[in-house]
């Protein structure tokens, strides 16, 4: 499940005072963005908090959105969730006691991409817990400076994505889950025995957030890719995603088995790189290799750099 958290928050990074009324921080132009990243998710969650305080509708504003949603046999709304361990939740709202019991219900509903909508509790479990991809932050042209207000807070590292002004609100999107991952398989291509004539890689395996494996070029032997170092460690890696600094190889000049048709064979489900190989010694295609049989292949090209600055051949 893809889960996208949403919030809006002051200079300060408040997301509410700690008055009765509701804050809005965000202006027309921004709730109609909301709005259109509701309209493209399954399912949306709140926390007990913001459900008591805001009884939030969590409704689909633009009747074309909605339209849209019908025409591809979608329902006209996402569904409505609150996670609390005591709120029971009325009318059509879904209400889980935890957040593992709310993903692993809603995964076997068929949600496939959730919207987090706070509040600053809920958001912060899922940042901690590294269970989010991405964070929409809007920051609004005020402080707050309230003590007893609530403010966003956690634990993860996020890389800027993209950057949207909407009159004076600014739009911060930033990528999470793929990201701490990526920046681990790049760290492990640090620890590859240096070489000239071979690119230094790392490579993690993860199913389910968890990490099932690790490798990185030569850890194991000479001629040992990352990824292949990693596969070798499992026996199970079905269904799962490997991170690996470098587009996985589809070629290679020892005639050795390529590391695509390994994943391959190893039923990866989920193929994420951030450097695309250069044809320094071999003209390789890893990543068409991989979609053509239907796996899900990723490229972080902001992370691309990172990658290559490991290897020294590559020059400055
Ligand atoms: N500016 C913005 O974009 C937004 C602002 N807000 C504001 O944020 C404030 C609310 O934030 P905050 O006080 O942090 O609270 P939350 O909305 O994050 O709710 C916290 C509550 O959620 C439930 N909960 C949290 N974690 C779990 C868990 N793991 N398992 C089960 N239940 C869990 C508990 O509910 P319970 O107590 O019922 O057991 C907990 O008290 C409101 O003032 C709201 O207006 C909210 C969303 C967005
Ligand atoms: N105040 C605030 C947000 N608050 C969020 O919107 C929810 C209310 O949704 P609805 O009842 O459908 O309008 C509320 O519960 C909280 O999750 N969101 C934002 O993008 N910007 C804002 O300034």
């Amino acid at each position: 499940m893809y889960v996208v958290l949403s919030c809006a928050a002051s200079i300060d990074g408040y997301l509410d005072d700690s008055s009765d009324t509701r804050l809005l921080l965000s202006n027309a132009a921004d709730f109609d963005r909301v709005d259109e990243v509701r309209a493209g998710c399954d399912a949306i969650m709140v926390g007990g908090n913001t459900y008591r305080r805001d009884q939030p509708r969590l409704r689909i504003r633009s009747a074309d959105r909605i339209a849209a949603r019908r025409a591809s046999g979608l329902p006209e709304h996402p569904l409505r969730v609150v996670v609390s361990r005591s709120v029971a939740a009325v009318d059509d709202w879904l209400a889980y006691p935890s957040i593992d019991l709310a993903l692993k219900d809603l995964e076997a509903r068929g949600v496939r991409r959730l919207m987090v909508e706070g509040g600053a509790d809920v958001l912060a479990q899922f940042l901690n817990r590294g269970l989010a991809d991405e964070l929409h932050l809007a920051v609004a042209p005020r402080f707050v400076g309230d003590p007893r207000g609530t403010r966003l807070n956690g634990i993860a590292e996020a890389t800027l994505a993209e950057v949207t002004q909407l009159d004076q609100i600014v739009v911060l999107r930033y990528l999470l889950r793929d990201h701490a991952f990526m920046r681990q398989a790049i760290e492990l291509s640090k620890l590859c025995p240096p070489s000239d004539t071979a690119f230094a890689v790392g490579a993690v395996i993860v199913r389910e957030g968890k990490i099932l494996s690790t490798g990185y070029s030569r850890e194991t032997d000479p001629t040992v890719h990352a990824e292949q170092a990693a596969l070798n460690k499992i026996g199970d890696a079905k269904g799962a995603t490997v991170y690996s600094s470098l587009e996985p190889c589809s070629i290679r000049k020892s005639g050795a088995r390529p590391c695509a048709d390994r994943l391959i064979e190893a039923g990866i489900a989920r193929v994420v790189y951030a450097w695309r190989e250069p044809p320094l010694f071999v003209h390789g295609d890893g990543a068409a290799v991989l979609k053509d049989v239907g796996i899900e292949v990723v490229e972080l090209t902001e992370l691309a750099a990172e990658a290559r600055a490991t290897n020294v051949m590559m020059g400055p």
